[in-house]
């Protein structure tokens, strides 16, 4: 998908809101359990109840790799099921790769021809030639962590070396890089107060940005200091809508979070 496909899908849901499909089996209703393939079936029924809210769905393979064969088979079958029915959506795959440039070729191909989603979440600490693999895939986005949402982001992401933060200097160099117009990065909705000096270095990168919801992040926030002409925000809550209830009325019940996130961001669009 195009990065303008995007912006007008946005425009006409009034809504940049990304659903993560983290699935954890013990948090899923019951009842799914006994389906030959519960992730699946949790996934197809949220995406059935939500997907004319949101404009993205952000599985995080970390929920799939976990259960193993069974659990990587729900995941194709939900990149499948999203891009048949509802190719006008955005997917992510949140994987945090990244490696020397061979195997990030690998990684790329996993995730964008294997797999067909139309972008995937990159760390970008192996430097220039662990990520410019990625950017090759046309009409594919590599979306690189800059500055995270957990604590931990203080670690090394906040530190100045030579005069200048460490996530400041991911933003400068990536820049420069072959084919960096397929770049989108991460910022987490907790360090929104980081979001002004962000823009000043990608005024028109999208960013998505993780940690509404459960973590605490403030969408009004995110959206004062780190909205662009085209929007250029993508919101994701993942826990906060999905497990929104562990009855039959699972679909539903996410669907009602949901729109109050999505009803959120129409006021701002206006
Ligand atoms: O890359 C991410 O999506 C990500 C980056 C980050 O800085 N913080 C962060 O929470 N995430 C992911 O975003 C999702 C957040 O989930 P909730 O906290 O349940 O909404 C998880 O899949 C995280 O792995």
């Amino acid at each position: 998908m195009t990065t303008s496909q995007l912006v007008q899908e946005i425009k006409k849901k009034k809504s940049f809101l990304c659903i993560g499909l983290d699935v954890d089996l013990n948090k899923i209703p019951e009842h799914l359990l006994k389906e030959e393939d519960p992730i699946f079936e949790f996934n197809k029924a949220i995406v059935d109840a939500t997907h004319h809210l949101c404009v993205a769905y952000k599985p995080n393979t970390a929920f799939y790799e976990a259960y193993g064969l069974k659990g990587w088979s729900a995941l194709e079958k939900t990149i499948n099921y999203i891009n048949k029915n509802y190719p006008e959506l955005f997917t992510i795959a949140d994987a945090k790769r990244g490696d020397i440039g061979n195997t990030s070729t690998m990684y790329a191909k996993a995730f964008f021809e294997d797999l067909a989603f139309d972008s995937v979440t990159v760390a970008p600490y192996m430097g220039k030639d662990s990520v410019e693999p990625f950017l090759t895939f046309k009409d594919k986005h590599t979306i690189l962590l800059a500055l995270t949402s957990n604590q931990g982001a203080f670690d090394f992401q906040t530190k100045n070396a030579e005069g200048k933060e460490l996530y400041k200097q991911v933003l400068e160099t990536s820049k420069t890089w072959n084919n960096a117009q397929n770049l989108m990065y991460v910022v987490g909705a907790t360090k929104a107060e980081f979001l002004a000096d962000i823009r000043q270095i990608i005024p028109d990168s999208f960013l998505l940005v993780p940690g509404v919801g459960a973590q605490g992040g403030n969408l009004q926030d995110v959206c004062k200091y780190g909205m662009n002409d085209s929007v250029g925000l993508l919101i994701n809550s993942s826990r906060g809508i999905i497990y929104a209830s562990k009855e039959t009325d699972f679909a539903k019940a996410a669907a009602s979070k949901a729109s109050e996130l999505q009803v959120e961001m129409a006021q701002i669009l206006g």
